[in-house]
């Protein structure tokens, strides 16, 4: 609950170091929903009650029924949104929406068809998005920016941490209002975003080794707490990968689980500091029966103009580095995760 030093924890469940998300409730009675807050959306939806029989990701989710909640008020208006990695529609409803404990009154799309990629893979039933009401769709004012229009927040901030290891619990946290030092040292250092209403910063440079191969010249990067993985342009992504002596096959980067302990670090140079990741950060080890598994957590992915090209900089980044998404002063702030 938001307890009253002004801020609001939620614990997080880490899915195999790759799927963060919490849980809110929607509706009166409480309906209870697994949702990713994602800093790369701006929307809410979770799946519908009258999503069709056929969308299996819907029916195999937690699912939102407006017939149960007497605090529900129609919409109807249509609601789509595409990611890179699939897309949802439906129709909007309004209802109350409790996050960490603090309630309001949120516009929100009721999801009728999931694509079966990627969502039959989600562990969460939907997103909780924590970007700029600009890159909100149908101009829906988003759930955090109503939670600060409430005056409860000590700053209108909010944190988010990542576990590296699943078997620690919490997997993770989301603090609004605030950050929670049991999970950074040291001090943040900041970063203006670019005055696009978008969680993207200017990155200065993408090093391997002491060697900066990429970016040079300048580049953005999106910090995104919905993405599993880190994304740069698939040409610099796979110069990258022969750097390191990874190989593409169906699922990904894979690299030789012999060679881990060699490989260089990967750093990020944004703001006045340097960001590396060693290979404990950016390496999958996953053992299995017919021997270890070893995926590396980059990806290629090309973002075309004018939003790309871009790195996005997700969830194996911010297990690293604790973040703070700071909309008083428009910039994010790292600190070393403990
Ligand atoms: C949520 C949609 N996203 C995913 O990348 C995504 C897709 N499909 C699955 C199964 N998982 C995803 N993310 C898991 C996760 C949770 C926290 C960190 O990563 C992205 C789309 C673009 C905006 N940002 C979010």
């Amino acid at each position: 609950a938001d307890n009253n030093n002004g801020t609001a924890p939620t614990p997080l469940t880490n899915y195999l170091d790759t799927q963060y998300f919490g849980e809110i409730s929607i509706g009166s009675p409480a309906q209870m929903f697994n949702v990713v807050f994602d800093t790369g959306s701006a929307n809410l939806w979770v799946p519908s009650q009258s999503c069709s029989p056929f969308s299996t990701a819907c029916f195999t989710h937690n699912r939102y029924d407006a017939s149960h909640s007497r605090t529900y008020v129609e919409n109807g208006t249509g609601f789509s949104i595409r990611y890179a990695s699939g897309n949802v529609r439906g129709f909007l409803s309004e209802d109350v929406v409790v996050v960490g404990g603090i309630p309001v009154v949120q516009v929100f799309a009721e999801a009728t068809s999931l694509s079966a990629m990627p969502f039959i893979f989600a562990k969460f039933d939907g997103v909780l998005g924590m970007g700029y009401p600009d890159v909100a769709i149908d101009g829906i004012t988003p759930v955090f920016d109503r939670i600060m229009s409430q005056h409860v927040l000590k700053e209108e901030v909010f944190s988010v941490y990542y576990s590296r290891d699943p078997k620690h619990s919490p997997g993770g946290e989301l603090v609004l209002g605030g950050t929670d030092p049991n999970y950074y040292t040291g001090n943040f250092n900041y970063v203006k975003t670019k005055d696009t209403g978008k969680w993207e910063v200017i990155m200065k440079g993408v090093s391997v080794g002491t060697h900066t191969m990429f970016c040079a010249e300048g580049c953005t990067a999106v910090i995104d707490t919905g993405s599993s993985y880190i994304t740069g342009p698939a040409s610099s992504v796979s110069v990258l990968m022969e750097t390191i002596g990874a190989e593409l096959d169906e699922s990904g980067y894979k690299v030789n689980c012999d060679t881990v302990k060699l490989l260089p670090s990967v750093t990020f140079h944004l703001g006045g500091q340097e960001y590396s990741l060693t290979h404990e950060d950016y390496i999958l080890w996953q053992s299995h029966i017919e021997g270890d598994v070893c995926s590396v957590t980059f990806r290629g992915l090309d973002v075309p103009p004018p939003t790309g090209p871009l790195w996005i900089l997700g969830a194996n980044f911010i297990a690293r580095y604790y973040t703070e998404f700071d909309r008083k002063h428009n910039r994010i702030g790292f600190a070393t995760a403990v």
